[in-house]
């Protein structure tokens, strides 16, 4: 009876958490309890140039009393590569838990694979070799993670592209210009870059032709491919949005202004470059800001709009910066098209 009632606790907490972060912890603590681990990680495949490398999202090792994660690298090439682990490998592969006996205890590995296509994986160690019954738990356990997890995506994502909604971005944006105060006032934690984060706006030029000469499935299938090129400019801890329309929103991590504005630029050569199925070529204009200490989402989201607009003014297929191309005095003026789509 007090097992049950320790399990449903479990469950409780498992399934209390509403952002991606506590969830995580929490796994990982109540894994730890449940299976009286050495040590208890939760660590995701992340892809790059098609090298899959390990994330770890949490973990709590001997003597810690409280999960961490590391602070993830500027570079994925940084991450340990996922074949140099086969039993990791192996257990993601498989799709299944499993068991290996070694120096250091016995090793569990449990994949949990979400709807999106995250693979994730829980990398136990014990000393004692775990009962079956026990196993069943955390497999259990993981399955109720997974579906949490699913629930989470499928309220944070747009059903179009895959691409994280409207929903979930004042939380990441209050997240970033919080870290910008602190690291603006000397406190904080300082990387390589300063924390300076920068939001762009990117929008795709005369998307109605696409629309009124292909029709709208193709259109879909254009701000499809245009969701994948998004995604595969930025790194991997950068964020892109699609709030609706033909419109997507990044909020992208840079040194300064020429480093903010390169990587602004590559994704426009990419596009331009990119062959369309049936349409051809499709351009996108950008524009961008530099996110302030005490930003709000609509101000920012005014201001890189407001350079978005300033490079259709000027021929479209160009990235226009507002604190440079405008000037960070300027002041506010409302974008006509902004009636499109309803933000903030
Ligand atoms: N296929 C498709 N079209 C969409 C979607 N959302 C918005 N649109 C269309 O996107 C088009 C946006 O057109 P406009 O805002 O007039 O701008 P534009 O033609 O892209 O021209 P510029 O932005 O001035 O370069 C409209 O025709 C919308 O109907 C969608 O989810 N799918």
């Amino acid at each position: 009876m007090r097992q049950v009632l320790q399990h449903l606790e479990h469950l409780a907490r498992l399934t209390r958490g509403k952002d991606r972060d506590s969830l995580d912890v929490t796994l990982v603590e109540v894994l730890r309890s449940l299976l009286d681990a050495r040590s208890v990680a939760l660590r995701e495949v992340l892809v790059e140039d098609g090298v899959d490398r390990l994330l770890t999202r949490g973990q709590l090792e001997e003597g810690m009393t409280a999960p961490a994660a590391p602070p993830p690298p500027d570079a994925l090439s940084a991450l340990p590569r996922l074949d140099a682990d086969p039993e990791a490998a192996e257990a993601l592969r498989a799709r299944h838990t499993r068991v290996h006996a070694g120096p250091n205890g016995y090793r569990i590995l449990v994949p949990v694979l979400t709807e999106s296509g995250r693979r994730l994986l829980i990398d136990a160690v014990r000393d004692h070799e775990p009962e079956e019954y026990q196993l069943r738990v955390v497999e259990g356990m993981a399955r109720i993670f997974e579906n949490v997890v699913n629930l989470l995506d499928a309220s944070e994502r747009d059903t179009l592209t895959g691409l994280l909604n409207r929903k979930s971005f004042d939380d990441t944006f209050y997240k970033v210009t919080r870290g910008a105060a602190l690291a603006s006032e000397g406190r904080g934690q300082r990387r390589a870059d300063d924390g300076t984060y920068w939001l762009a706006v990117v929008d795709v030029d005369h998307f109605k032709q696409v629309n009124d000469r292909y029709g709208h499935l193709i259109g879909d299938e254009v701000l499809l491919l245009m969701a994948r090129l998004l995604r595969g400019s930025f790194r991997h801890d950068d964020r892109v949005y699609r709030f609706g329309g033909e419109e997507f929103v990044a909020l992208v991590r840079a040194g300064d202004p020429a480093a903010a504005a390169a990587a602004f630029e590559r994704l426009r050569r990419t596009v331009e470059a990119h062959p369309f199925p049936q349409v051809g070529r499709v351009t996108v204009s950008i524009g961008f800001t530099r996110l302030r200490p005490h930003d709000t989402p609509a101000d920012a989201f005014e201001r890189a709009d407001r350079a978005v607009y300033l490079a259709k003014a000027q021929g479209r297929n160009t990235v226009r910066c507002f604190d440079t191309d405008i000037g960070a005095d300027a002041a506010p003026a409302p974008r006509e098209s902004q009636g499109d789509v309803e933000l903030f």
